[in-house]
C-alpha cells in the first residue's frame, strides 16, 4: 500500500443476519487506474460498494478513499467523490433536467450537466420526466448525474447494464478520456469485454471472498485458459459444483 492509494479497503466484513456476504476483503487503488469488481449475481460487489461509501454499515475493516474515512468524513469527501447506483433514488415527477440541477446544487464544484447530456446522447431528453426515459437512457443519466461534481473518483455499479452497443463504446471512450486527466474509476460490470478494454486492475469476488486480485492479463495466466470470459467463469465457478447446472 503507498501514499498514492486513492481507495483503500483493509479487512472488511459484513454479514446479513449471520451469513457473511463480504468476507476480509482488501484492495487498494492508485490514482488514474480503472478498477473493476467483478463476480456473479449476489457475490457481494454492491454491498461491498455501499460498505465502501457508508450507506451500509460493514461489521469491521477499515476504508479510506482519498486519504479519509468515508464513515466519519462523509460530507467533506462526497464533495469530490460520484457515486451511480444500479438504482438511483428520485422522486416520481421530476425531469431529467430538474434532477441534473438538484444534483449541481449539492456540490460546490460541478461540471455543466447540459455538455455531459450532450456527451451520453441524452440531451434531447432533458425536458422528458426521468420515468420517462428508456432503460439505457435513464442508466445513461445515472452516470452523467455521477460525474456532475467533476469528481475525482468516481464509484461505477454496472456501469453499462442495458446499454445498446454504441452506447457502450461511448461510455467506455468518455471513461478513458477522464481516466488521462486523473479521475480513478471504480467500477462493477458483467460484461468481460468492457472490462478488458477498461480495467487496469481487478478482483473476482465469490461469494464475498476475493478469488483473484490482479491484472487481466495475470488472472488469464493463472488459468487454464487463454480468453477472459473463461478465465472469469473459471475463477467463479471452481469448487462450486453444479449449484448452477
Ligand atoms: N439488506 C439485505 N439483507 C439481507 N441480505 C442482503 C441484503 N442486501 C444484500 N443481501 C445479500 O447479500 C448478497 C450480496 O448481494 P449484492 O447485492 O452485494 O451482490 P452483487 O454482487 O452486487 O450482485 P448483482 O450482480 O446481482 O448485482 C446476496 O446474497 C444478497 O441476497
Amino acid at each position: 500500500m503507498s501514499m498514492q492509494d486513492v481507495i483503500r479497503v483493509e479487512h472488511l466484513s459484513k454479514s446479513f443476519n449471520g451469513l457473511p456476504v463480504i468476507r476480509n476483503l482488501s484492495l487498494s487503488i492508485k490514482r488514474g487506474a480503472v478498477f473493476g469488481l467483478l463476480g456473479a449475481n449476489g457475490a457481494g460487489k454492491s454491498t461491498t460498494i455501499e460498505c465502501m461509501l457508508g450507506t451500509k454499515k460493514a461489521d469491521s475493516g477499515r476504508v479510506t478513499i482519498l486519504g479519509k474515512n468515508p464513515w466519519k468524513e462523509r460530507k467533506q469527501l462526497f464533495q469530490r467523490v460520484g457515486v451511480q447506483f444500479q438504482e438511483a433514488h428520485y422522486q416520481e415527477k421530476i425531469t431529467v433536467q430538474e434532477l441534473c440541477e438538484v444534483t449541481q446544487s449539492f456540490y460546490k464544484k460541478t461540471d455543466n450537466y447540459k455538455k455531459l447530456l450532450e456527451q451520453f446522447g441524452i440531451f434531447e431528453k432533458r425536458k422528458n420526466f426521468v420515468s420517462e426515459l428508456s432503460g439505457g437512457q435513464r442508466q445513461r443519466l445515472f452516470i452523467v448525474l455521477a460525474l456532475i461534481p467533476q469528481p475525482e473518483v468516481v464509484f461505477l455499479d454496472e456501469l453499462t447494464t442495458g446499454l445498446d452497443a454504441r452506447a457502450r463504446r461511448d461510455v467506455w471512450k468518455i471513461l478513458t478520456s477522464l481516466k488521462k486527466k486523473g479521475l480513478t474509476i471504480f467500477l462493477t460490470s458483467h460484461f468481460m469485454d468492457e472490462v478488458e478494454n477498461l480495467c487496469d486492475g481487478i478482483c473476482i469476488l465469490r461469494k464475498g471472498q476475493m478469488v483473484f486480485h490482479g491484472t487481466v492479463e495475470d488472472a488469464i495466466a493463472s488459468s487454464p485458459f487463454d480468453k477472459f470470459e473463461d478465465t472469469y467463469l473459471w475463477y467463479t465457478e471452481e469448487e462450486m459444483g453444479n449449484e448452477y447446472l
